[in-house]
């Protein structure tokens, strides 16, 4: 299942706005904090979807009963673009497991690259519910490959992918190597070109080197 957030009114798309903007994605204190704020508004509607437990909370007065998400997630990021999206849902999902990919393009002289994968840091993943996060979702070989890698780790009850702007070929991509039954994927925008390069259009540039500078 595919759950397109932009589609709805909401301050979302004020922050994807700001992240797309070329007069304002300068700012790289802004861009990662307005990631991160994204990253709070995909934790407060996944945890819409994630199992309750009722809980009785002592206050000065008497007991509550209150439904609180239980148990916590695993979130899962793809560095580095991931980070400051990581950090947002963690705001949020503060008693979570965490894990951390490490996936890059590497790029050829013609153009042309492929993911380099160098390393996963992860608990089990098994019979958790697991939310994979990385900003930008464009042909969609980073993601798959980054679950593939979480998937031997354990069998999740549940996996939450999370894009903020997805290209539509990556989308598809995601969706036809990702068990249906099993995946949802939460994405902020759909655009619908991906340049030469692979780059999303009109997307908003490269979301690593905004955030974090540019590398070698
Ligand atoms: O869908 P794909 O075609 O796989 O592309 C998307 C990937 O590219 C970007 O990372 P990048 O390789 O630029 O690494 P970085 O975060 O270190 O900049 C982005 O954060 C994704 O991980
Ligand atoms: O559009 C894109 C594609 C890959 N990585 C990015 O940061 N942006
Ligand atoms: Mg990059």
């Amino acid at each position: 299942m595919v759950i397109n957030l932009g589609e709805q009114s909401s301050l979302l798309n004020q922050f994807i706005a700001e992240l797309r903007d070329v007069n304002i994605q300068g700012d790289s204190l802004r861009f990662r904090r307005n990631l991160e704020r994204i990253g709070e508004i995909f934790a407060y509607e996944i945890s819409k979807t994630m199992p309750f437990g009722i809980e009785e909370i002592t206050t000065p007065l008497g007991v509550a009963k209150v439904k609180i998400p239980s148990p916590p997630p695993v979130i899962a990021s793809i560095l580095r673009a991931g980070l400051p999206l990581h950090d947002g849902l963690l705001n949020y999902f503060d008693k979570a497991e965490n894990a951390f990919i490490s996936a890059a393009r590497v790029y050829n002289p013609d153009g042309t690259f492929r993911i380099q994968f160098d390393n996963l840091s992860s608990p089990s993943v098994d019979k958790k519910h697991l939310i994979l996060v990385d900003p930008m979702l464009a042909t969609g070989s980073s993601m798959v490959l980054a679950l593939n890698a979480l998937l031997e780790r354990g069998k999740p009850e549940h996996i939450h992918i999370v894009s903020v702007i997805a290209s539509k070929d990556g989308l598809d991509y995601t969706v036809a190597n990702t068990d249906p039954k099993n995946v949802t994927i939460w994405t902020g925008a759909v655009d619908p070109v991906l340049s030469p390069k692979k780059y999303i259009v009109p997307g908003l540039g490269d979301a690593g080197d905004l955030a974090f500078g540019k590398k070698l």
